[in-house]
C-alpha cells in the first residue's frame, strides 16, 4: 500500500469518524475501524469508504455493515493469529539452512568440475605434446588404372610389423627407409586416416589452434585426403562432424559456435572462396594483426554452421568457386593452396569463460618441381610462388622445432596467415602424400625428404621415448637371441660333459672290477705259492692284508735295498697257476691322482710306463738276520725308440731271446739314471756266498732257482701280468698323471702312443 493511499485511508477514516460522531453510536471503536482498515485490502477499504461515505448518509444498514465488518475483523484477527502460530511452527530456518548447504555444495561441485575440466584439457594437451605437437603421417595412394595399364610397379615397400616405416626401392634396387608417426597404406580407408587425426582435432574445442595440411605432388591424393568424395568423405568433413558431435556432448557445460571460412592462396594472393562470386570482381584480402596479436583477414566470410550437411554444402560451393576460378583464371587447383578455417567460439556455461580457436585444414599446392619445358610464363611464376611458399612453410616448421628466436612467418602469405596456428602450443599434422608409381620415384623421394625434415626436427618426448624404447627392444631381442644361443651351446656342452662323466664313472667301475679280479687272482696265486713256500706265502698274505706295512723302528731297519728291476727267473710252478711271491699293489695311487689297472694281455700295453710296488721279504738263510719286509718300486718304461726300459728285453739287458745285452743299457744320462734304477741283478752266485750286502743288491726273487742267462723268461704271474696288462688311465686324471710322470722321472710317451 502506497503512502498516498494510506493518507487517503487516514483521510477517509477522519471523515468516517466525523460522520460517526454525528451519529448516535458512541461505542464505535475508531481504533477497531482503523485496524480493520489496515488489514483490509484496498478494494474492501474503498468499498467501505464508499459505503460509509457521507454521500450515503448514516443509516441503519450502515450500522449493520459496521457490525458485520467488526465481526469480520474479529475473524480475520483470529485467522491471523492462527496463521502467525503456523508460521512460527514452520521449519523455515531448516529450509533456509538446507538451501544454503545446497548452494555451497553446488558451488563446490562447480569449482570441482571446472578444475577437472581444465585438468582434462591439460592432460589431453600433455598427451598430444608428448606425442609431438607436430606429427607427420605418410599416405600412399594405390596405383591408378593408367599406371597399372602401363605396367608400372610399386616402389614403396611396407614393413608388416612396423606401421611407421616404409622403404623406397630405387632404380638401382637400393632401398631407402623413412620413418613417420604413421604410414597409411594404399588399402587404408578414410576412416582409418581420420582415426589418427581425431585426437588432435578435438583439441580445438579446448581452445588450442590446430593446423592440418596435406603435402605432395599433384595426383597423390591431397584433395582426396582432405576433402574426399561423397562416398569417401575426407578429413575436412569428418573433422566438422566430430566437432559437432563433441560439442553436443559438452552442451551441458560448454556452448560452442562453429564458423567456417574458405580461402585460396594463389600466387601470393588470398581469395575468399565463400564470398567469391564469379560475377563480382575478386576482392583483395589482406592479413592484419588483431589487437590480441592474432592474424585476421578482414572481410573474409565466416559462415556460421550448425550441422554437417551445411558444412558439406559450403565446402562444395567453395570448391566450385575454386574450380571456376581455376578455369577462368587458368589457375589449376593444384597450383594453389586451399585453406578451410573452422573457428570455434566456446563459452563455459559455468564460469562464463570464453575461448576462440582456429582449426586450419589446408590442401597445399602440388609440390612437384617444374619441368624444364614449363619453365616460362605463367607456369614459371606459379611454380616460383608455390616453391617459395612451401619452402617458407618448411623454414617455419624448422625454426619452430629448433626453437630459434625468429620464426620467418612473413616470408609467404601461407605461413603468415597460419602464424597463430603454427608453433607455440598449437598442434600440427602433416600428411605427406606419395604415389607408389615408378614414374614418380623422384618426386616421391623429394616429398619424403621434406616430410622427414619436418618430422626429424620436432619430436615429442613420447616419440623420442618410443623410438628409444623400440631401439632398446631391438637390442634386448638381439641380446636375448645371443643368450639363447649361448644357453643352447651350454646345454650341448653340459650334455657332452655329462656323457663324459658317465664314461668316467663306467671306467672307474670297470677299474674297480679289474682291481677286484686282480686281487682275487693274486690271492689265489699267493695261496698256491704258499703251499710250496710258506714263508713267502706268509709275506704275501701279510702284504695283502696290510697293503703298506709300517716300517720297523729305524734301528731295526736295514739299509734299503737298491731298487731293482730284476725279473725273477721262471718259477718252477706252471705259469698258468699264477704262482707269485710278490704282491701287486698300489695300482691305485690316489695321492698321485691317477689310477692304473692291468688291462687285458697286450704286449704293446705292457710296455707302457708304470710303477708298481712289490712287497718282498728276502729269503731267510741261516746266515741272514731277519729283515723286515720291503716294498720296492718297479718302474716300467715304455719302449721309446731312443730310451731303453727295463721291460724291454734289449734295454733290460736281454735280447729277444732272453740273453743279456748290457751294453745297450746306458746311452745318455737320463738312460743312465733309469738304468741305475732298473739295472739287472749281478750274476747269481752260489747261495752259500750270499751276504747281506749281496742280498741287498739282489732281487727279491733271489729265492728262485737261478736260470742260465739268456734262457730266462718271466714266469711270475705278476710280471707276466705286468707284461700283459696295459695301464688304463682315467681321463680325469690325465693331467695329474702328466705331472706325476714328470715327478716320477718317467719319460713322456710319444704323442702317438699317448693316443
Ligand atoms: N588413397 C586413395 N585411395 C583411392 N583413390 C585415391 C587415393 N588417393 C588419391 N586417390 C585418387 O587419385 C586421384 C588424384 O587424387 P587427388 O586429386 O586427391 O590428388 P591431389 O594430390 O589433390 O592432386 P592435385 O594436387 O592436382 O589437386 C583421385 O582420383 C583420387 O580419387
Amino acid at each position: 500500500m502506497s503512502s498516498g493511499s494510506c493518507d487517503q485511508i487516514v483521510h477517509d477514516k477522519d471523515q468516517t469518524v466525523e460522520t460517526c460522531e454525528s451519529r448516535p453510536y458512541p461505542n464505535f471503536d475508531t481504533e477497531l475501524v482503523e485496524e480493520t482498515n489496515n488489514s483490509m485490502d484496498e478494494d474492501s477499504t474503498s468499498n467501505m469508504n464508499q459505503e460509509i461515505s457521507p454521500a450515503q448518509g448514516p443509516t441503519l444498514p450502515i450500522l449493520q455493515k459496521v457490525i458485520n465488518l467488526s465481526n469480520s475483523v474479529q475473524n480475520l484477527k483470529k485467522e491471523h493469529e492462527i496463521l502467525s502460530n503456523q508460521v512460527k511452527s514452520f521449519p523455515g530456518h531448516e529450509v533456509v539452512g538446507t538451501l544454503q548447504l545446497l548452494n555451497n555444495e553446488y558451488e563446490l561441485l562447480k569449482k570441482k568440475y571446472l578444475d577437472e575440466s581444465s585438468e582434462r584439457k591439460r592432460l589431453n594437451n600433455e598427451v598430444i605434446e608428448l606425442k609431438g605437437n607436430i606429427r607427420v603421417f605418410c599416405r600412399c595412394r594405390p596405383l591408378n588404372q593408367v599406371e597399372i595399364a602401363n605396367g608400372s610397379s610399386s616402389v614403396v615397400e611396407f614393413d608388416s610389423s612396423q606401421d611407421s616405416e616404409l622403404q623406397i626401392i630405387s632404380s638401382d634396387s637400393s632401398k631407402k627407409q623413412f620413418k613417420f608417426d604413421h604410414v597409411f597404406r594404399p588399402e587404408d580407408g578414410q576412416e582409418v586416416v581420420f582415426a589418427r587425426t581425431k585426437p588432435i582435432v578435438i583439441s580445438v574445442l579446448d581452445g588450442y589452434n590446430v593446423c592440418i595440411f596435406a603435402y605432395g605432388q599433384t595426383g597423390t591424393g591431397k584433395t582426396f585426403t582432405m576433402e574426399g568424395t561423397p562416398e569417401n568423405r575426407g578429413v575436412n568433413y569428418r573433422t566438422l562432424e566430430e566437432l559437432f558431435r563433441a560439442s553436443g556432448e559438452r552442451c551441458g557445460v560448454m556452448k560452442y559456435e562453429l564458423f567456417v571460412s574458405m580461402m585460396e592462396v594463389y600466387n601470393e594472393k588470398i581469395r575468399d572462396l565463400l564470398g567469391e562470386n564469379s560475377n563480382q570482381p575478386t576482392k583483395k584480402l589482406e592479413i592484419k594483426q588483431a589487437a590480441e596479436g592474432t592474424q585476421e583477414v578482414p572481410g573474409l566470410v565466416e559462415a556460421r554452421v550448425y550441422s554437417t550437411e551445411e558444412v558439406w554444402e559450403l565446402l562444395k560451393s567453395g570448391s566450385q568457386v575454386r574450380s571456376v576460378g581455376a578455369t577462368n583464371a587458368n589457375e589449376l587447383s593444384s597450383r594453389s593452396h586451399c585453406l578451410l578455417r573452422v573457428t570455434v567460439r566456446g563459452t563455459n556455461l559455468i564460469n562464463g569463460q570464453k575461448t576462440r580457436s582456429h582449426l586450419w585444414l589446408v590442401d597445399l599446392a602440388g609440390s612437384e618441381r617444374v619441368g624444364k619445358i614449363e619453365v616460362e610464363g605463367e607456369r614459371l611464376k606459379e611454380s616460383q610462388f608455390i616453391n617459395k611458399s612451401l619452402s617458407a612453410l618448411g623454414d617455419v616448421i624448422s625454426a619452430l622445432a629448433s626453437k630459434t628466436g625468429h620464426i620467418p612467418y612473413r616470408n609467404s602469405k601461407l605461413t603468415h596467415i597460419l602464424q597463430s596456428s603454427l608453433g607455440g602450443d598449437c598442434k600440427t599434422v602433416m600428411f605427406v602424400q606419395i604415389s607408389p608409381s615408378t614414374a614418380d620415384l623422384g618426386e616421391t623421394l623429394c616429398s619424403l625428404n621434406f616430410a622427414s625434415r619436418v618430422r626429424g626436427i620436432e619430436s615429442g618426448p613420447a616419440r623420442k621415448q618410443a623410438e628409444k624404447l623400440k631401439h632398446d627392444e631391438k637390442e634386448t631381442k638381439k641380446l636375448q637371441d645371443n643368450v639363447q644361443s649361448l644357453q643352447l651351446r651350454l646345454a650341448a656342452r653340459e650334455h657332452i660333459c655329462k656323457s663324459l662323466q658317465e664314461k668316467v664313472r663306467d671306467l672307474e667301475n670297470q677299474l674297480a672290477e679289474e682291481r677286484k679280479t686282480r686281487l682275487k687272482q693274486e690271492t689265489r696265486a699267493f695261496a698256491a705259492a704258499a703251499s710250496t713256500r710258506p714263508s713267502l706265502q706268509q709275506a704275501a698274505e701279510k702284504t695283502k692284508m696290510e697293503k703298506k706295512p709300517p716300517l720297523g723302528p729305524s734301528k731295526l731297519r736295514l739299509p734299503l735295498r737298491r731298487i731293482t728291476n730284476f725279473m725273477p727267473p721262471a718259477s718252477p710252478m706252471p705259469t698258468n697257476k699264477k704262482t707269485t711271491r710278490t704282491s701287486m699293489a698300489a695300482i691305485n695311487d690316489k695321492e698321485n691322482n691317477f689310477k692304473t689297472v692291468m688291462a687285458p694281455t697286450n704286449a704293446k700295453n705292457l710296455l707302457k710306463p708304470r710303477r708298481t710296488s712289490i712287497a718282498v721279504r728276502p729269503p731267510t738263510t741261516a746266515t741272514q738276520v731277519l729283515q723286515p719286509k720291503r716294498r720296492v718300486s718297479i718302474a716300467n718304461l715304455r719302449p721309446d725308440s731312443h730310451m731303453t726300459t727295463p721291460l724291454r728285453s734289449s734295454a733290460f739287458g736281454f735280447n729277444n731271446g732272453g740273453t743279456m745285452d748290457r751294453p745297450s743299457l746306458v746311452r745318455d744320462p737320463r738312460k743312465a739314471r733309469y738304468s741305475r734304477l732298473f739295472s739287472p741283478l749281478p750274476e747269481f752266485r752260489n747261495p752259500s756266498e750270499t751276504t747281506p750286502s749281496a742280498m741287498r743288491s739282489s732281487s727279491k726273487f733271489m729265492g728262485s732257482p737261478p736260470v742260465p742267462a739268456g734262457l730266462w723268461k718271466p714266469r711270475h704271474p705278476t710280471v707276466v701280468a705286468l707284461q700283459r696288462k696295459s695301464l688304463v688311465w682315467s681321463p680325469l686324471k690325465l693331467r695329474g698323471m702328466q705331472s706325476y710322470r714328470k715327478s716320477s722321472l718317467l719319460p713322456l710317451r710319444p704323442s702317438a702312443e699317448r693316443e
